[in-house]
């Protein structure tokens, strides 16, 4: 088993303290055998369906599942995917808002496992470190990559760059089209959702909030 970097247990440890973990009961299987159980249930649910499993195209797509599943779209389950975080010495005494816009996010919908496609807006006030830049769009596809609903996952991006950056001074807002109402149920092909979470003086200062929020809404 990978031993887990002192950034993914930091994160880990605040957000269950603040009930912001992804519901997970764990198990101690392998990725291996992980993705031979879901090889299995797969070809059993293709097999229901009345599909053919002997058919070139469908043989393998149990198999193409169960790997896209545990190695891709939901390999955030797992802190030892957890990416390695770089935050430098705030030499430079940078006091003013650092705002990442327009981070590609695609995600899994929890309800119904279907694709949630949007942008991710993050913005920081440096205080003692600055983050490495690629670590915060890193971030976001970590916790993205899990079956999700918007609202969590906009709140532990928001809490795992508070940890990173002892600081309580960082906002996120996402905006995606959720294939579930687009695609199936209510099939609205329109509509998008933003959430945003405001920590520290971006919650307190009307300021600062209006200054990223400037940044979100176009
Ligand atoms: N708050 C929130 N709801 C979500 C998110 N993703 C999907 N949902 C909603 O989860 C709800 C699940 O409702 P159910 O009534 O159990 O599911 P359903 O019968 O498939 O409902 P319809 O989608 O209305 O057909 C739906 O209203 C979805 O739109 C999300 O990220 N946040
Ligand atoms: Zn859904």
């Amino acid at each position: 088993m990978t031993a887990l970097s002192d950034a993914a247990i930091r994160v880990r440890s605040a957000l269950e303290a603040r009930g912001l973990e992804t519901p997970m009961r764990g198990n101690n299987l392998t990725l291996e055998e992980k993705q031979s159980r879901i090889t299995g249930l797969m070809t059993e649910m293709m097999d229901v369906l009345g599909l053919d499993l002997e058919d070139d195209s469908l043989a393998e797509t149990p198999e193409r599942i169960a790997k896209m599943y545990v190695r891709e779209i939901f390999s955030g389950l797992d802190y030892a995917h957890f990416p390695k975080i770089t935050l430098i010495d705030n030499k430079m005494k940078v006091d003013e808002m650092v705002q990442v816009r327009d981070i590609t996010l695609t995600s899994t919908c929890e309800h119904h496992f279907v694709t949630i496609d949007g942008t991710a807006t993050v913005a920081y006030i440096p205080r003692g470190k600055v983050i490495g830049l690629s670590k915060i769009n890193r971030i976001v596809q970590f916790f993205a990559r899990r079956p999700q609903v918007q609202e969590r996952l906009n709140q532990q991006i928001l809490v795992a760059l508070q940890t990173l950056l002892e600081s309580d001074d960082v906002a996120v807002s996402i905006t995606a089209t959720h294939y579930c109402v687009k695609a199936r149920g209510v099939m609205d092909a329109t509509s998008t959702t933003t959430t945003t979470s405001l920590g520290g003086i971006f919650k307190s200062r009307p300021d600062t909030r209006q200054e990223f929020l400037s940044g979100v809404v176009r």
